[in-house]
């Protein structure tokens, strides 16, 4: 049994994962870490029923967490603390979340010598084609202009979401750097850059689109998630997957699924 920890278990996400580990026989629900619903039954938050797992204040997870995994779906800077801890207590690592500035994906970088861990702005296993897609469509439309537009609900903290941005970068790796605009108002001629615009609204899971414009046509290519079983069922193969690699570093959604 791979013994399971899951941060931000209040969460949109972190319910999801809570159920999926809980329903699944290879995983065992180890803790639940969140700074609400404290003491609460991760089970029932989750839906699942009583589990006897008691969310713990995140505070206490310096002191606490005894886990094989530990699953991070939190906020940006929440999810850096978490990952250091995981790493000094030799706890690997899945993270999920989302809005990491240079400096904090430097910091992750120095916390995951010590662990490895899989990070990923998106468990879905149509992203991680989408961004295969992508690497492709740009090797033959490099001289076409590029723009992301993403879509997501209404209570989403980050923007650009991560995905977008892992898309730009993806394509910068093909057509080479970029400056990338999140916005454009008033007098803005373009020039060679990738636009990446975030739209927020209602109970959106998660959309994903690229235009790559040319002069008299374009192309377009889209991944849209309706439900978070997309996320949390990648994230459940990569818990399983990185209960067995041993050394340590940061990982890929590519690496579990091989792409
Ligand atoms: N990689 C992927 O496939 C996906 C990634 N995401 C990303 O995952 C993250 C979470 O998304 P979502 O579940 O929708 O967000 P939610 O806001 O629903 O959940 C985050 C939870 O973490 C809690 N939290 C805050 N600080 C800590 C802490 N130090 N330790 C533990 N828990 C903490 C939050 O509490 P409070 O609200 O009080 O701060 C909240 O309950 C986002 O960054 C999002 O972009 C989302 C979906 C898929
Ligand atoms: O916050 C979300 O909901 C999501 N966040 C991720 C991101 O920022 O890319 C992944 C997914 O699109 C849902």
């Amino acid at each position: 049994m791979i013994r399971v920890a899951v941060a931000g278990a209040a969460g949109r996400m972190g319910r999801l994962i809570i159920k999926n580990v809980v329903e699944d026989k290879e995983l065992e629900l180890a803790q639940a870490f969140d700074v609400r619903e404290v003491g609460k039954d991760a089970g029932e938050l989750a839906g699942v029923g009583k589990t006897g797992v008691s969310v713990i204040h995140a505070s206490e997870m310096e002191e606490k967490l005894d886990a094989d995994v530990l699953v991070d779906f939190t906020t940006a800077s929440a999810a850096v603390e978490n990952i250091r801890i995981a790493s000094q207590k030799g706890v690997k690592l899945v993270v999920g979340t989302t809005g990491f500035t240079e400096e904090q994906k430097k910091q992750i970088e120095e916390y995951c010598k010590a662990v490895p861990a899989v990070v990923s702005p998106n468990f879905s296993v149509g992203v991680n084609v989408f961004w295969k897609l992508l690497e492709a469509a740009a090797s033959y439309l490099s001289n076409y202009d590029v723009e992301i537009v993403e879509i997501h609900h209404r209570f989403k903290r980050d923007a650009p979401s991560g995905t977008a941005v892992k898309a730009a970068e993806v394509i910068k790796s093909v057509i080479g750097e970029r400056e990338v605009v999140t916005g454009r108002s008033g007098e803005c001629p373009r020039s060679d850059e990738i636009g990446v615009f975030a739209v927020r609204g209602g109970d959106v899971v998660g959309e994903h689109t690229v235009f790559f414009i040319g002069m008299g046509e374009r192309v377009e290519i889209t991944h849209r998630a309706w439900s978070r079983q997309a996320f949390a069922g990648g994230a459940i193969k990569a818990v399983k997957w990185i209960a067995g690699i041993n050394k340590p570093g940061i990982y890929g959604m590519a690496d579990v699924l091989g792409l």
